[in-house]
């Protein structure tokens, strides 16, 4: 078949020069979910943003089919200005003829640094992060000034932000004090890379236009930022070097950096050189990738809870039972499903991260070409009344029913908050198990309850927009100890 003879996914019109960039509003899942269906796109939805041809899979079967039969197709990132720039220029090495290889030693390392955090656990790590942030919980509930009210959005972004950090470059041997200071820096940078990643440039929809973001300042504003990461990793690197040569690290966890300096040591046998500035980009990523997301699932999931006492209190008998049974598991059933409900519900990335077509494809009967750009729109996914009952409601009971085995691990489709296949998020078992341990000591060792005794339905669940979805307003709760 010819050119004009190929079917084509449903498209919306768009406007001269936009294409259909208006109708992508400040929630993107939501408004694309919308226009999937005003447009008889259950499945894929063809799209023009600004000069770059898109598609958005709102269905599982469409998230299947991208993501298992289209897997090897769809396996690249699309190109960012601003995030080559935030990632040592390694992005642009995707385009280059190397690109392939580059791309999969990057896989093999975060697969590699990952793999070696879930053997070590990192669980003596975590449960002290837990506990300090059980303390500032406390602290601001018996505080007078606060009357009781506890900031849980923001203590639960210090928490995901202080596992990351330790995970990352380690406690080594900084005083508390200037370990706070360093926690506060990266905290500042990450959120700088958020806001630029997260932001609208120019470019990235007009590559012909690119040099419009020199002019709006958003590629300088990135460079400034890049140079404090690097002057930051470049420290903590040294500090990992100076201390592998000392051989006086007896004792201490082996965290991301040694990991990977272990691995530049080793020598590769496909002849890849782990260079200084790979492994820094490897680093800034999984800061970028880590804190956020474990930030946002658990807000979410403490917002479900609060929103829904008969579920906060059957997961409260649980955990308490178990902790009076003197139970050393840090998950329980309903722990587990309480997370999955959420992570439906929610996904923290709630377009997953874009892609982009490699080779001209056949999807689902539709021709997509290379070089589109493809969303897999999991928040849309996780709600498909085809797939849910009550598809807008928190029950985790759906997943103890003892015919529901779905996970999202990657095998069912109608759950995809990690994503799939080649691309799956590596970090899914870290980000789980910092998720799970922090709710569990937050539903068992305080009562919770919405300030000015407002009824739990009148909580405010709207997300903020961008590229990953906090509550737009901060969770504000009163804590009360239990049991005290
Ligand atoms: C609840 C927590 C988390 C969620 C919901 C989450 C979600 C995601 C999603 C949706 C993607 C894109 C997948 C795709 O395009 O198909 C991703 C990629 C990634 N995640 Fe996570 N993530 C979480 C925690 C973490 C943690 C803790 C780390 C590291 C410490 C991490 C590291 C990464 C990396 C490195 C990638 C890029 C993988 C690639 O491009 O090949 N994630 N994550």
């Amino acid at each position: 078949a010819g050119q004009n003879t190929r079917r084509l996914p449903p498209a919306p019109r768009g406007l001269p020069l936009i294409g259909n960039l208006h109708q992508v509003g400040a929630l993107p899942h939501r408004a694309l979910r919308a226009l999937a269906a005003a447009n008889g796109a259950p499945d894929l939805l063809r799209l023009r943003l600004g000069q770059v041809p898109a598609l958005v899979a709102s269905s599982p079967a469409a998230a299947a089919a991208l993501m298992r039969e289209h897997d090897s197709a769809f396996a690249t990132r699309p190109y960012f200005r601003t995030a080559e720039i935030l990632t040592y220029g390694f992005q642009d090495l995707v385009f280059a003829p190397h690109g392939e290889h580059w791309r999969h030693v990057r896989r093999l390392c975060s697969a590699h640094v990952l793999s070696a955090a879930r053997s070590h656990g990192y669980n003596g790590m975590r449960e002290r992060e837990v506990a300090a942030l059980a303390q500032t919980i406390r602290g601001q509930a018996s505080s007078s000034s606060s009357a009781g009210v506890v900031d849980v959005s923001k203590a639960l972004y210090g928490f995901a932000n202080g596992v990351i950090c330790r995970a990352v470059s380690g406690t080594g041997r900084l005083s508390r004090e200037e370990e706070g200071r360093r926690s506060e820096l990266f905290r500042e940078l990450i959120e700088e890379n958020t806001a630029l990643l997260g932001g609208f440039c120019v470019g990235d929809f007009f590559p012909s236009l690119a040099w419009a973001d020199a002019l709006s300042g958003a590629g300088a504003r990135a460079w400034r930022n890049f140079k404090r990461w690097d002057e930051l990793l470049e420290k903590v690197v040294q500090e990992h070097e100076a201390r592998r040569r000392g051989d006086d690290n007896d004792g201490d966890e082996e965290d991301f950096v040694d990991v990977l300096l272990a691995l530049q040591a080793e020598k590769q046998d496909d002849g890849f050189e782990l260079t200084r500035d790979a492994i820094k980009s490897l680093l800034a990523d999984m800061f970028a990738a880590g804190t956020e997301t474990s930030f946002i699932a658990l807000e979410w999931a403490m917002s479900e809870l609060v929103r829904n006492p008969a579920a906060m209190q059957k997961l409260q008998r649980e955990l308490r039972r178990a902790d009076a049974l003197g139970a050393t598991t840090t998950t329980t059933p309903y722990l587990r499903a309480v997370v999955k409900e959420t992570l439906r519900l929610h996904p923290p990335v709630p377009l997953l991260l874009p892609r982009e077509c490699m080779r001209d494809a056949t999807v689902l009967g539709f021709h997509v070409a290379k070089g589109t750009r493809v969303f897999v729109n999991a928040w849309a996914v996780g709600r498909d009344p085809a797939s849910w009952g009550a598809p807008d409601e928190f029950r985790p009971e759906r997943f103890l029913a003892a015919d529901s085995e779905v996970d999202f691990r990657g095998a069912h489709f109608q759950l995809v908050p990690f994503g799939a296949g080649r691309r799956v998020c590596p970090g899914m078992q870290f980000g789980l198990a910092t998720v799970e341990l922090a709710l569990a000591s937050l539903a068992r060792l305080f009562d919770w309850e919405i300030p000015g005794g407002a009824a739990p339905g009148d909580l405010d669940m709207s997300d903020a927009p961008g590229l990953a979805t906090p509550r737009r307003v901060p969770l504000r709760l009163v804590a009360k100890p239990f049991g005290w």
